[in-house]
């Protein structure tokens, strides 16, 4: 029924204030403002139209993403929209599209590595989109490895110029988003060599197309590289390729805030970290870490208010059947992700605040935390990355065979979402890289340097190393020194345990090499525990709104309790809980899920989504499925005729048996 509320009942029951709520998941009134009111813009404006998108050809696809981005951006200069609004309608947009890589990557590495001349020069363009710039760092035969980039970038005294140059096939950039067909400009990296000498990977811009008629430069190759998952979905995007023959740009620009080149060729490393060349990743890090408790609350917010309209058994009499989120094992496998879509959101909060933090210290020469920033930006992106893609794909399970249509909007979300696991550093390697840190952590244990931030609780290790947690019931699982210590002795414990097995070794790297398993297993542990104690922090600060606190603290034992439990070999074998410590848990894990069970819908709605941004007939505010999904359904072009194309060539000629005779 139209204009229907079928989820009333729903959130009727709800024990807490949603309006409350809805500020805190916006992170402040003004921060939920802007979202609730650019949502709401995006919705209601027919540009932005997406339903029709999976049924669109390749080029189709793009050319309606060029008609969005850049009717996007005539919005932000008309309206004067401020950053943060605009960064709103990109997401309300959702669409992937070459403004992600632009605004995302190419403009925050010339803020980070170019002079202030460069930055003058080159953001004064970029800022009015009068270039259009993407990030080419990866090659077809090297991305993760990115000392392993075979680009050259060789100065050439006599013009004063770096000549670009692919050397191999394996060497041509492959994967930049935006760069296929839209760029004008990008920031290359290759190996940059003065006088024979290879002074590893830099970064370069470079125009790739001319301003006129975009054609590209001579001596560069150019192209997208072709269809990725699932139809709609990432192909909105031109991941490219391009190749360089000897192809020269002024010496002016190479990215030279870190490292310079004289006019005579000689080159002069400054005494920052070489790391810092990185630094755009790192930023993007940290903001896919925020953008992941986005992509699991909107297949959250589908699969609860599915699971609430939909009913399955339970019928005596005749009656009503049971609503399948009343289903224990629906609650069991719904609700530890609806808790982590409110985790990753508070960890997200408080990676901003560290990478804020950071990024002042770096502007007054203070290089301390970077490694902490860098070890919790990459390990962070890669746990809460793995978890929203594993989510979504589970929503869609819940969902059941609705799950599966386009129009559930779950298959779109997920094969947008799934790269990110790959994307911005591929999530095991990064996990190497906190498990590193961790080791080296370790290693100084003793030394009289006092673990510090996100480490700090390896600093009690004598402590850790011997307790044994102290639950007696059930209860006792709520008490949250009794949760952060279990999570920090498990994390820690695991950390020892690779440190010593390590040690065994006379070639540490060669011992590197064989632990690699146990050492990203030792990396999660330490990210979970991080995730868990900024919940927990979260909960024990000011919170404001009816009931509101409650509902957030019986997510974040739900958050912990389950991880305990997906987890339990860990907290066993490094003895952090005993088995009926493990079954205390499942049983306030139990208690906890009938106490959210009531404010499931309620919780969702906090997200504040609009149904445009869900693209899903399933998660409709207003729970009105089936006659929707008909809907849809008859909107299919295979529902354009009664008798499909194709009968009377091949159904009539079976049916009948009448076709030619086949010859061998
Ligand atoms: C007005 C607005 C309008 C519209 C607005 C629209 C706006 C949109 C806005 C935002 C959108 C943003 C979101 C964008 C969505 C994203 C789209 C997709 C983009 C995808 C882009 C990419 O994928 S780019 C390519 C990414 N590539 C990688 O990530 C490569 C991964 N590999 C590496 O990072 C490195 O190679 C490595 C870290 C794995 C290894 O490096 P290396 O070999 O050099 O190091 P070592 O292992 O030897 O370590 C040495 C030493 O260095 C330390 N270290 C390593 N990295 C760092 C670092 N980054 N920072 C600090 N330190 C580092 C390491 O720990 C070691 O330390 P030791 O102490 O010596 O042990
Ligand atoms: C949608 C999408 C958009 C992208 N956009 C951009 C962009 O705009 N700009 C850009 O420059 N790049 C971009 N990339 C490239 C991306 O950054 C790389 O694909 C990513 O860094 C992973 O590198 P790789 O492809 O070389 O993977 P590989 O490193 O080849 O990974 C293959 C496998 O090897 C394993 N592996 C690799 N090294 C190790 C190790 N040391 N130890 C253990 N296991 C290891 C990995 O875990 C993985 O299972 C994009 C990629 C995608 C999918």
């Amino acid at each position: 029924m139209e204009g229907v509320d079928h989820l009333a009942d729903e959130r009727n029951k709800a024990e807490f204030n949603v309006d409350d709520m809805k500020i805190i998941w916006a992170g402040s009134r003004h921060a939920f403002d802007v979202s609730n009111r650019i949502s709401r813009f995006v919705a209601t404006d027919p540009v932005f139209e997406k339903s029709n998108r999976a049924l669109m050809t390749r080029k189709e696809l793009f050319k309606n993403t060029l008609k969005k981005s850049v009717y996007a951006w005539k919005i932000i200069k008309e309206l004067r929209l401020s950053d943060e609004e605009g960064i709103k309608l990109r997401i309300f947009m959702d669409q992937p599209g070459f403004l992600d890589l632009h605004w995302g990557m190419f403009v925050p590495a010339i803020k980070g590595q170019g002079t202030e001349e460069q930055q003058q020069k080159w953001l004064s363009l970029a800022n009015k989109m009068q270039i259009i710039g993407c990030y080419a760092q990866t090659e077809l035969g090297h991305g993760s490895n990115v000392q392993g980039l075979e680009t050259t970038a060789t100065f050439d005294p006599k013009t004063d110029q770096f000549i670009m140059h692919s050397p191999t096939q394996t060497s041509s950039k492959w994967w930049p988003g935006g760069l296929g067909k839209v760029s004008t400009h990008a920031v290359v990296y290759a190996r940059l060599i003065t006088n024979g000498k290879d002074h590893g990977v830099h970064g370069f811009i470079v125009q790739l197309r001319s301003l006129d008629d975009h054609s590209p430069l001579p001596g560069i190759t150019i192209g997208d590289i072709g269809m990725k998952f699932g139809n709609g979905a990432y192909n909105s995007m031109d991941n490219g390729f391009l190749m360089f023959n000897q192809f020269r740009i002024p010496r002016d620009q190479m990215l030279m805030r870190l490292s310079k080149v004289t006019r005579e060729g000689k080159y002069i490393a400054s005494d920052v970290p070489r790391q810092l060349v990185y630094g755009t990743m790192v930023s993007v890090r940290q903001t896919i870490v925020s953008k992941a408790s986005d992509a699991l609350a909107r297949a959250v917010c589908i699969a609860t208010r599915y699971s609430a309209v939909r009913r399955q058994f339970g019928s005596e009499n005749g009656g009503i059947e049971t609503q399948v989120i009343d289903y224990k094992t629906q609650q069991n496998r719904l609700f530890p992700l609806l808790a982590s879509a409110y985790a990753f959101r508070f960890v997200g909060e408080w990676l901003k605040w560290l990478y804020t933090d950071v990024t002042q210290r770096l502007e007054a020469s203070d290089f301390v935390t970077l490694p902490e920033a860098h070890a919790c930006t990459a390990g962070l992106k890669s746990m809460t990355t793995s978890a929203t893609s594993d989510g979504i794909e589970e929503c869609r399970k819940l969902c059941g065979g609705h799950g599966y249509l386009w129009c559930s909007g779950l298959p779109e979300l997920f094969a947008v979402y799934v790269p990110a696991c790959t994307y911005e550093g591929d999530n095991v390697v990064l996990q190497l890289q906190v498990a590193r840190f961790l080791m080296k952590t370790v290693s100084q244990l003793g030394s009289g340097k006092a673990p510090a931030g996100t480490t700090a609780y390896m600093g009690r290790a004598q402590h850790l190393l011997q307790c044994r947690s102290g639950v007696q019931k059930a209860e006792d699982w709520l008490n949250p020194s009794m949760v952060l210590e279990a999570f920090e002795s498990r994390a820690l414990r695991m950390a020892i345990t690779c440190a010593k097995n390590l040690s065994k070794f006379e070639n540490q790297e060669q011992g590197f090499s064989e632990l690699l398993a146990d050492l990203v297993e030792a990396a999660i542990a330490h990210c979970q525990l991080i995730v868990v104690s900024k919940f927990i922090a979260k909960i024990e600060g000011e919170i404001e709104g009816k009931g509101v606190k409650k509902q957030l603290k019986n997510l974040c034992y739900i958050y912990a309790l389950h991880l305990l439990h997906k987890h339990l070999g860990d907290f066993l074998s490094t003895n952090s809980v005993t088995p009926e410590q493990a079954s205390l848990a499942s049983h306030q894990l139990r208690s906890l899920y009938s106490q959210v069970r009531p404010n499931a819908v309620a919780l969702v709605d906090a997200f504040d989504y609009t149904d445009h941004y869900l693209g899903s007939v399933l998660g409709r505010y207003d729970g009105n499925v089936y006659p929707k999904l008909f809907e849809e359904a008859l909107k299919d072009p295979l529902n354009d005729s009664v008798v499909p194309d194709g009968y009377h060539e091949y159904i009539r000629p079976l049916i009948k048996q009448n076709f030619p005779s086949a010859k061998l």
